[in-house]
């Protein structure tokens, strides 16, 4: 089904329903769809391309804490291996849909290709509360998703990563579980592990930090200056959180967090290594004493030169695209904005970093993780974090300069540069034959 003609037949006009709009896959599909056209790319691949090469259910029995067995449901879906092989993080939540993980892995094959590293996309998922599982539930959930998917994950294969509610440890135990049945240490079979078991310094505040990279790009290219830019974080996970806390410590004034739960305003700056200290010992933002509570909702429209959404997919929806007064959206979570909101924040004049690019230093990192766990020699932190500016800030100029020279938006760039990226390779290699 062509996302686009249902959806863009006057420009982009928004007449999806509101369930359709925030479908990740087709949010994923539509843009893909114009970015596609604009290339005039051959019909051959863009069937190719389209859809997810691989797409592996699994249904994972667990023995509870209590004696009882549940059955969780998995998945692991391989968009691409086009440019090497395929990467991307797992997520547990009781959210988790097979669309949602088909877009993610999608949106890996494109990030990966904006930033020009040799992986094509893949994205886990397990259907599970992982708020309400014990650690050793979690554990033996882990190591029975790997274990059904053993044969089809690998350094050269497929190679996971952490994402929303994972973390080392959870890679620890894929790393340890894929070690067994290979009847050795494997330790590049996953990246995001601790870094005394092959994990890459940096990593963990990778893709926050190259959030804040790309507002330190985003405030140069408008000609703004650090001083006195105020920023909004919504979500204070791995991502939100490191962003926070370098835009923070970078000079830029961050006004306002928003979480699951509540939300926080100060419009003097919010101190935010105070805050992550505040969290860690209440297990809450709510109740801290250095800014204001307010509506969770209602913080996102509030002015702000940045909004960085940094937790979950439809942030921004045709519902309150209108309402924001930032002058820069840079993206830290995966698919934050709809295709219908895109229409309205290009018409609003927001400067936009688009997901495939604003995140992904977190991909870069890990792979250098892959790279040095290959090598066997590991890197100081010094040296992955210079690597890393390097990388993402070219990238941002080479989607800036693409979205000029084509006259499109920064996102339509960013995924021409990459469908143009990966459909080259996938000729060349002649993935048909
Ligand atoms: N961890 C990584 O390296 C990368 C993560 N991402 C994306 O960034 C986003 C966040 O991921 P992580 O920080 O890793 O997950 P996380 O699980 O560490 O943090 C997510 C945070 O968002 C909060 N949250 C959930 N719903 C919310 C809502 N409606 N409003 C405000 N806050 C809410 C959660 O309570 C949690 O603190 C996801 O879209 C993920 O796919 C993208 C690239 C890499
Ligand atoms: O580090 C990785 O391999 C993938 C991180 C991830 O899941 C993402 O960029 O969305």
């Amino acid at each position: 089904m062509s996302v686009i003609s249902k959806s863009a037949s006057s420009k982009n006009s928004p007449t999806l329903s509101l369930e359709q709009e925030i479908n990740p896959w087709q949010a994923q599909a539509a843009r893909f769809e114009l970015a596609a056209s604009k290339l005039n790319l051959d019909p051959g691949i863009w069937k190719i391309l389209s859809v997810p090469q691989r797409e592996i259910i699994v249904h994972i029995p667990v023995q509870m804490d209590d004696g009882s067995i549940e059955v969780f449901t998995g998945y692991r879906v391989q968009h691409s291996t086009s440019r090497g092989p395929a990467k991307g993080g797992i997520r547990y939540s009781p959210e988790v849909s097979l669309d949602e993980v088909r877009a993610l892995a999608s949106w890996m094959t494109w990030k990966c290709a904006v930033v020009n590293i040799p992986f094509g996309g893949a994205k886990g998922g397990v259907i599970c509360d992982p708020k309400h599982m014990s650690q050793g539930e979690l554990e033996r959930m882990t190591r029975r998703y790997t274990a059904e998917l053993i044969e089809f994950i690998g350094p050269e294969k497929d190679v996971p990563a952490p994402d929303m509610n994972t973390n080392e440890q959870t890679m620890a135990w894929i790393m340890d579980t894929y070690s067994m049945h290979m009847r050795q240490t494997v330790t590049s079979v996953v990246t995001g592990k601790p870094v005394n078991m092959g994990g890459s310094r940096g990593r963990t505040e990778a893709t926050g930090r190259g959030v804040s990279i790309m507002c330190d790009e985003a405030v140069r290219a408008l000609g703004m200056k650090v001083e006195g830019t105020t920023v909004i974080v919504q979500g204070f996970g791995n991502v939100g959180s490191n962003t926070a806390k370098h835009l923070y410590l970078k000079g830029y004034t961050v006004t306002g967090i928003t979480e699951y739960d509540g939300a926080l305003y100060n419009p003097k700056g919010i101190d935010i290594p105070a805050l992550a200290e505040y969290r860690k010992k209440a297990g809450t933002i709510n109740g801290f004493p250095g800014a204001e509570s307010v509506d969770k909702d209602e913080l996102i429209t509030r002015e702000c030169d940045i909004l960085v959404p940094a937790a979950t997919e439809n942030a921004i929806t045709s519902q309150n695209a209108e309402k924001l007064r930032c002058r820069i959206l840079c993206e830290g979570a995966n698919g934050p904005t709809t295709f219908v909101a895109d229409e309205i924040l290009e018409n609003k004049g927001i400067f936009v970093v688009p997901d495939i690019l604003a995140n992904a230093g977190g991909v870069t990192c890990s792979y250098f993780e892959w790279v040095q766990d290959r090598m066997g020699y590991f890197w100081t932190e010094a040296e992955v974090n210079q690597r890393l500016e390097a990388i993402m800030v070219e990238s941002f100029r080479d989607v800036v300069a693409y979205a000029a020279a084509h006259k499109v938006n920064n996102r339509i760039a960013a995924y021409m540069l990459a469908i143009d990226r990966v459909a080259f390779t996938t000729k060349q290699r002649g993935m048909y034959a």
